[in-house]
């Protein structure tokens, strides 16, 4: 694509009349810069972009896009803010990929990444090829890539979605983070399904306060479109039993479909009762009563699986064929994954890794377990610290025996995390040890006939972050190691 063509898609106010090259790729990092790129100068967190226009010239970028006038030998297009330029530049560059696409997009505290996992799965069973973008990595078809975020910024997305649309994806489903939502990673894709899960507390060293969070939230639900398009109509599909949910309905046209248990709702599930082997419930709907049996165990579970019900159901497939589909779903790694070495106690991993995750998850526990629970848990450096004291309480009130450990401490001391957990749990008994393989082995040791432990917060993670290093940890292996230890 020729330059001037590419900026004709931003504000009509930049100017530019300068040379006209042709651009071959769009990079942000001086380091991906091949001969012909346009180079997108962005201010970060860590570093500024700028001051890498020289060196991306150097490769060979035949065009810079910058916040100011700069010192390099080829044209420079100042605009004011160069995040809103990218999205705008990566979708007409891709050619607007998330167009082709069947998007359907998840947000919310928690379950995002157990939602697009289930949606991924019915859509796979009506004989989809599908994309999935997230936590864990990005899939095309069987295809998997390794991530850095849970929502890439634009220029990687709308790459992302070209590629999938070049492999004859379907049907895309991605996790949009709320640190996404406000820095416009998600600006320009166009979602036919926007989902909500639940708004607990998380995050709130980035967004502040509650309301801040809630209002990033919000905002895939605003970005839905005003427009009728009645033959690619658009659905949010909204949780009835979180509060939230009511003022997310406000903020767009789209039709609206909502799940729940508590309250009244479209897909409403009850008579819900945990069974051995998973939970069963009736699912009432505008099809009728349909009875429902799942693999995967808890409220919070039929929560995900209503969510992805709506989802499959708004988007035109059958009933019957989603619950189907549903029944079929085992389980995604590291959410609530039983470690079974053959020992006589169960080890649970989950990542749980805010309060109210980490309650739900005790809370199903307490439902099964017959002797003492452990709970072995850590927060994580460099986040949210105001969830500490309260994941602390949660450990001690719904567990017997709380083991605070470290949770990928990042640039922070490990004890220190410790001691603002500890505020929470003033009087309590706990033991606090700093070494998680140690930890974990500690409850290991201590599990009698009939317990279960509670490996919290890392789920699929398979590394342990301390500094600025990164070590091979996995709660899965760690934990099997240590019963065949013992
Ligand atoms: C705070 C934050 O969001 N940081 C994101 C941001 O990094 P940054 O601002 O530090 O970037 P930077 O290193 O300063 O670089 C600025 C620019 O200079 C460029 N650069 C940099 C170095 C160089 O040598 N050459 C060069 O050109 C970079 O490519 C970039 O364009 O831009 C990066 C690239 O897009 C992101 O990977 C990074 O996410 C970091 C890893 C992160 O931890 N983010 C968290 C807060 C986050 O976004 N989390 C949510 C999930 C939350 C949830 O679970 O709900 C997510 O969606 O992942
Ligand atoms: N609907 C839900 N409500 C509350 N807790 C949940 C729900 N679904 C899952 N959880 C808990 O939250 C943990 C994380 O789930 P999941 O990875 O699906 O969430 P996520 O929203 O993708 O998280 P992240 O923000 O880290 O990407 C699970 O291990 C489980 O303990
Ligand atoms: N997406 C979340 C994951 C937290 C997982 C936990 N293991 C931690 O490192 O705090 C975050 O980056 O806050
Ligand atoms: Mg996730």
């Amino acid at each position: 694509m020729k330059l001037h063509e590419l900026i004709g898609y931003l504000h009509p106010f930049v100017d530019y009349k300068g040379e006209n090259p042709e651009i071959t790729s769009i990079e942000n990092d001086n380091r991906r810069v091949t001969p012909g790129s346009l180079f997108i100068c962005i201010k970060g967190y860590t570093v500024d972009g700028h001051d890498f226009a020289g060196a991306a010239v150097k490769n060979g970028a035949a065009a810079v896009l910058a916040e100011r006038e700069l010192p390099v030998n080829v044209p420079v297009i100042v605009v004011k803010d160069t995040v809103r330029a990218m999205a705008v530049l990566a979708d007409a560059f891709y050619g607007q990929p998330s167009q082709k696409l069947h998007m359907v997009g998840i947000t919310g505290t928690n379950g995002k990444t157990t939602t697009s996992h289930i949606i991924e799965q019915i859509f796979k069973d009506a004989g989809q090829k599908t994309g999935l973008i997230g936590t864990m990595y990005t899939k095309i078809g069987e295809q998997i890539f390794e991530v850095k975020n849970t929502t890439p910024e634009s220029l990687t997305l709308q790459k992302t979605f070209k590629r999938m649309v070049d492999e004859q994806v379907d049907t895309a489903v991605m996790e949009v983070s709320s640190h996404a939502l406000v820095y416009g990673r998600v600006h320009g894709t166009d979602y036919n399904v926007a989902v909500f899960t639940n708004l607990t507390q998380d995050h709130l060293d980035y967004h502040k306060t509650m309301e801040e969070y809630r209002k990033a939230k919000g905002l895939l639900f605003s970005q839905l479109g005003n427009a009728f398009n009645h033959e690619k109509p658009k659905f949010a599909v909204l949780n009835s039993d979180d509060p939230a949910s009511e003022e997310f309905a406000t903020l767009t046209s789209a039709h609206i479909l909502t799940y729940g248990i508590d309250n009244h709702a479209d897909l409403q599930a009850i008579n819900i009762a945990m069974t051995a082997s998973g939970t069963s419930f009736d699912l009432v709907s505008p099809f009728g009563v349909k009875k429902v049996n799942i693999q995967l165990i808890g409220k919070f579970s039929v929560y995900n699986v209503l969510a992805s019900i709506g989802a499959a159901l708004v988007s035109g497939l059958s009933l019957d064929d989603i619950i189907t589909s549903v029944e079929g779903v085992k389980g995604v790694s590291g959410r609530f994954e039983v470690v079974d070495a053959g020992q006589d106690f169960s080890v649970i991993v989950d990542y749980a890794h805010t309060p109210d995750s980490l309650e739900n998850v005790l809370k199903t526990i307490q439902q099964f377990a017959q002797k003492r629970v452990f709970c072995v848990v850590g927060c994580g450096g460099d986040r949210d610290r105001t969830k500490r004291p309260l994941m602390a309480k949660i450990a001690c009130e719904y567990s017997t025996d709380a083991i605070f450990t470290s949770d990928n401490p990042r640039s922070e001391d490990p004890a220190e995390i410790i001691k603002d957990m500890e505020e929470g749990v003033k009087g309590e008994v706990y033991a606090a040890i700093i070494d998680r393989k140690e930890a974990i082995q500690h409850a290991v040791k201590n599990a009698k006939s009939g317990d279960v432990i509670l490996i919290a917060g890392k789920g699929h993670e398979t590394y342990q972050q301390i500094g600025d290093r990164t070590f091979d940890f996995d709660d899965r292996i760690v934990a099997r190691e240590a019963i065949e230890e013992r």
